[in-house]
């Protein structure tokens, strides 16, 4: 359940004042979700996304996330459009949070992946990436690299307790992927620009059996767009047991070159760059699983799932896995 935050009656009629969308009828808490407060928000005209932000998501860069998927959606894009107020402020206060309204997407995301939506993703995000280009203004990745030791050490106290020697096995993977990461020491660059950074199976909806939108633009930031495309393939590209499967693999990755080639050195880099994203997720989800209260709100999870991703792709750093 992700709703931190209660919106009284009264304070959101007064809050949808500043709006040409119509007066309430209905404002339910969404369930799913782990970072915001969101709500289902119905009113005469139609229907919205309210969101509280909460936790990670750092105010100052909320006009940065908002205008993202702004540009986004006026190019293209099926993600959720801000709605402006009266006085073309896209982002407010409600209940002493920062809020936004955005455009509510049809569709809802899958638990079943098959390999053709991994392709469609694939595609999806190559676009994302490609469309993205006219959107300048940068936001370095927070959950980069350069946050990855820091995670660890915060995780010292208690990361042992999940499982005996977790800390040094994420460590060991550690040490070998900072020295080979693209653009340190003699690795090249990559091509880059504004990736999703949480493209997950919540994160993506479908409908008819096709892909119908892309939410929560929240991790999005300026980085790789293999790592992105890194991300993704851990996302989607492991069965229920944890196991990798090739086959979803090659059709995301099949697809997104369609729209955007990859680079050589893209293709190089790639296992690299899937076993830092493995080393992202095992250690923010260490994290949380480490800090949050068991009887929290919040839905904590598994760390280990991730690490037996790290595991899989860290074993292919050299050969790749494709
Ligand atoms: N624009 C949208 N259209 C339709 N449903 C949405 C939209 N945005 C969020 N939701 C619903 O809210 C849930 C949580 O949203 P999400 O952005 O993933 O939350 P969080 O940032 O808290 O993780 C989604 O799984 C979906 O059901
Ligand atoms: N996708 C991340 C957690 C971020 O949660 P989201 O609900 O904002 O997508 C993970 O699975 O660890």
């Amino acid at each position: 359940m992700a709703v931190y935050t209660e919106v009284p009656e009264d304070a959101l009629a007064a809050f949808l004042e500043g709006y040409d969308i119509g007066r309430p009828v209905a404002c339910h808490g969404i369930a799913e979700g782990v970072e915001n407060s969101n709500f289902l928000l119905k009113t005469t005209q139609a229907t919205f996304i309210l969101t509280l932000y909460e936790r990670r998501v750092n105010p100052d860069e909320l006009p940065w996330f908002l205008g993202l998927m702004q540009y986004l959606a006026r190019h293209g894009l099926s993600c959720p459009l801000p709605v402006a107020d009266r006085q073309g402020r896209t982002l407010r206060t409600l209940c002493g949070r920062p809020a936004a309204i955005t455009t509510f997407l049809p569709g809802g995301w899958l638990r079943q992946v098959s390999v053709d939506m991994c392709a469609q993703v694939g595609d999806a995000l190559a676009r994302l990436h490609l469309l993205g280009e006219g959107y300048v203004a940068e936001r370095p990745n927070s959950m980069g690299p350069q946050a990855w030791t820091d995670l660890l050490q915060a995780c010292r106290a208690g990361g042992d307790d999940v499982r005996p020697g977790l800390v040094r096995t994420i460590g060991e993977t550690l040490a070998r992927v900072l020295p080979a990461w693209p653009g340190t020491g003699n690795n090249p660059s990559l091509p880059r620009g504004q990736i999703h950074a949480d493209l997950f199976p919540d994160n993506v909806f479908f409908r008819d059996g096709r892909l119908s939108g892309i939410i929560d633009f929240y991790f999005a930031c300026t980085d790789w767009y293999a790592y992105d495309l890194a991300i993704t393939i851990n996302a989607w590209c492991f069965d229920d047991d944890i196991r990798f499967v090739p086959a979803r693999a090659r059709a995301m990755v099949e697809a997104y070159r369609r729209v955007r080639p990859l680079e050589d050195a893209e293709d190089v880099a790639l296992a690299t760059l899937a076993t830092g994203a493995a080393i992202r997720f095992t250690l923010t989800r260490l994290y949380d699983w480490i800090n949050t209260p068991v009887d929290a709100l919040v839905t904590r999870k598994d760390p280990l799932d991730y690490l037996a991703r790290m595991e899989f792709f860290a074993s292919r750093m050299d050969e790749g896995f494709l």
